[in-house]
């Protein structure tokens, strides 16, 4: 069953043009003249329930101005949307009791006191039962580590603690349906991988349907199978990440260890030489070529040892960010 359909989405944004100088003030103050953003055009997918879809898309593509529609924070221009059965900016009660955002660069919590205060109040919001609060706190709260810090003023908190607080009070009322903008922003390493685990972990542990943002592709490997690429306000892919990488992975990269060192000229006729360190060399090789390369090294060169592997994913990712030349499936 479809979580979230989405029908040919738009979303303009009127601005406020003003001239510089005094002249430019007062003419605007009588007198407005407006451009128009297209922040989202046309765009239409599904997601069905239980699935953890990435939403990709380069700085100003128009991902939190989707996730504002699903969410029912701004109107659509134009197109459709339901999101668990509703039409968001109706901002039904049920509906918001099914849904969730958490946005890494907002906090809902209240700085000066204790995350536990700022649950409460969700508790009261939501209407859960003291005994269902209870459990649903003891459990979200151990599955994110975080039980000894929700007494602390959340001023008090570090940057990966806060988050995992923000997650806990957007997860109490256990929504059916999650939207992560950015939510592991800023985080060291360590602190990423402990949100990615645990949201993987409430995915299975509550099927629940998530579409998440992020900047870190370690994120949307680690969890999200299905991706939606953004580019300029249009989708323009919406696939399998690891197709994705298969397709527009211009070149891999061969490692060699030789017997022997050979010199640069020797290596040229292979590929084009990334790395030559002592026996040690890695090739660049157009996907295309690469059987025929392979096949070329391993019978004119003594190899001891030798690996395949694709570019990182954030230079396949950021190159399409920049060309937008993918077409949608
Ligand atoms: N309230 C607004 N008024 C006018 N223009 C806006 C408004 N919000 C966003 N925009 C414009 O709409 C476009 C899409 O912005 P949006 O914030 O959706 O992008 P994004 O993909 O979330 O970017 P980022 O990764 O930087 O957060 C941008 O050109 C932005 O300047």
């Amino acid at each position: 069953m479809s979580s979230i359909i989405v029908q040919n989405l738009s979303k303009c944004y009127q601005v406020a043009v003003k001239k510089p100088g005094l002249k430019g003030t007062l003419t605007h103050f009588f007198h407005r003249n407006y451009r128009e953003i297209k922040a989202v055009q046309n765009i239409s997918f599904r997601i069905e329930s239980g699935e953890m879809v990435g939403f990709l898309g380069a700085n100003g593509a128009g991902k939190t101005t989707t996730l504002k529609m699903l969410t029912g924070l701004i109107y659509p221009s134009e197109g459709s949307i339901t999101v668990a059965g509703y039409i968001p900016f109706r901002r039904q009660t049920p509906f918001l009791t099914k849904m969730s955002l958490v946005m890494g660069q907002k906090q809902q919590l209240l700085w000066d006191l204790p995350a536990l205060d700022s649950l409460r109040i969700n508790g009261a919001v939501y209407q859960i039962p003291e005994k269902i609060f209870q459990k649903r706190l003891e459990e979200l709260a151990q599955m994110l580590d975080i039980k000894d810090k929700l007494t602390q003023p959340v001023r008090k908190l570090s940057l990966g603690e806060r988050m995992k607080a923000e997650l806990l009070a957007a997860l109490l009322h256990h929504p059916q349906v999650l939207f992560l903008d950015e939510p592991t922003l800023g985080l060291d390493v360590n602190a990423q991988a402990t949100i990615r685990t645990f949201l993987k972990e409430y995915n299975q542990r509550y099927q629940a349907t998530i579409l998440l943002t992020s900047h870190y592709m370690a994120d949307i490997t680690a969890l999200c199978q299905r991706v939606l690429l953004i580019h300029q306000g249009e989708l323009i892919y919406d696939g399998s990440l690891e197709q994705l990488v298969e397709r527009f992975a211009p070149y891999r990269e061969i490692k060699v260890e030789l017997a022997n060192p050979l010199s640069s000229q020797e290596l040229a006729q292979y590929g084009e030489i990334e790395v030559l360190e002592g026996p040690e060399v890695r090739f660049l090789v157009q996907r295309d070529k690469l059987t025929t390369t392979l096949a070329k090294i391993l019978s004119q060169l003594d190899v001891i040892d030798l690996n395949v592997t694709d570019p990182p994913i954030e230079e396949i990712i950021g190159r399409l960010f920049q060309s937008g030349n993918v077409n949608v499936n």
